[in-house]
């Protein structure tokens, strides 16, 4: 099974009402635990690369390590570019065989953004590899930029439709109230569905994406916090909410932060746990199986996508 485009999962997604997972990689073990937990449950993947994990792993490594995970599971994975900044990044990750780019204009004007956009649709579709965008910017911490509350603009409608209309994307990241990192709301979650429904009405078919989407699940917090951890107040997006999305045309969801709470949490306890042990397997084991049984969980009982071989 070579590496995949996400054109046809998502229109299976799409129809089916569920969504595929889309889970950023940074080493061997999160790549482990995640390709583990979706073999286990017969579930395609989204694997994607920021460009803090290029930076951290090395580009190269990290190809190959996606490389291996598909020689290993026979799954069928697309290897995709999260946040891209510029077309130059976008272009070199095609050129490195990605299956997949995002090109984050988001934070320029709207016109700005349709023309990024699309000199990245029209270099990736030459070469078989499908493009998301963005539109509206989500509150938190990405890469390089920081967008504050007030800065942070839910995706209008209208525009959504042009947007899409204009550039010939294959999927749009929309912003309806999540944003990234363990941070997400202050009082009770909230997204507003009634725009989800609206920018849904207007782009019959077309595969949304939900960035900003982890639970930040609390058994995590709580352990990461019992160990010696300090991440008091941390919420996400709860599950049902997730559901609901994924039956509204959202037909990929990004998680992050969840994999990073599962694996933070799995190593502080082995590491109090056992004051004795210096050797990095042993705790990395623990990681490693944290992420894949919380993968598991997400992709059985949230995302829906399980069985789907
Ligand atoms: O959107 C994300 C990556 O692009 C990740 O979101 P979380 O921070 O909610 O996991
Ligand atoms: O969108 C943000 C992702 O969680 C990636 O985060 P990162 O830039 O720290 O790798
Ligand atoms: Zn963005
Ligand atoms: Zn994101």
């Amino acid at each position: 099974m070579p590496l995949v485009t996400s054109k046809e999962l998502f229109s299976k997604a799409y129809d089916g009402k569920f969504a595929i997972g889309a889970f950023n990689v940074n080493n061997m073990e999160i790549i482990q635990g995640i390709v583990d937990a979706a073999k286990e449950e017969k579930a395609p993947l989204i694997l994607q690369v920021s460009a803090g994990a290029r930076k951290y792993a090395n580009p190269i490594y990290l190809k190959h390590l996606v490389q291996a995970a598909i020689e290993d599971s026979g799954l069928p994975i697309v290897l995709h570019l999260d946040h891209g900044e510029s077309f130059e990044i976008c272009k070199q990750c095609i050129d490195d065989g990605f299956t997949s780019v995002m090109i984050d204009a988001s934070h320029h004007p709207f016109e700005e953004n349709i023309a990024i956009t699309k000199q990245v649709v029209e270099y990736a579709h030459d070469r078989g590899v499908v493009v998301e965008a963005e539109l509206g910017r989500l509150a938190g911490i990405e890469d390089a930029v920081n967008v504050s509350a007030a800065d942070a603009a839910f995706t209008d409608p209208q525009q959504a439709a042009e947007f899409v209309e204009k550039t010939g994307v294959d999927s749009l990241a929309i912003a309806i109230g999540t944003s990234h990192g363990a941070y997400k709301f202050k009082g009770e979650p909230n997204l507003d569905f009634e725009r989800l429904q609206t920018i849904a009405g207007l782009l019959p078919g077309f595969p949304l994406v939900l960035h900003g989407a982890s639970t930040v699940l609390p058994e995590f917090v709580e352990l990461c916090n019992k160990y010696g951890g300090d991440i008091p107040g941390a919420q996400g997006v709860p599950e049902e909410m997730l559901r609901k999305a994924a039956s509204m045309g959202v037909c990929k969801i990004n998680i992050d932060t969840d994999l990073r709470l599962a694996m933070t949490a799995a190593i502080r306890k082995s590491l109090t746990e056992n004051p004795n042990n210096f050797d990095p397997r042993k705790y990395l084991e623990g990681g490693r199986s944290a992420i894949k049984e919380m993968v598991r969980h997400k992709i059985a009982n949230v995302l829906g996508c399980n069985n789907f071989l």
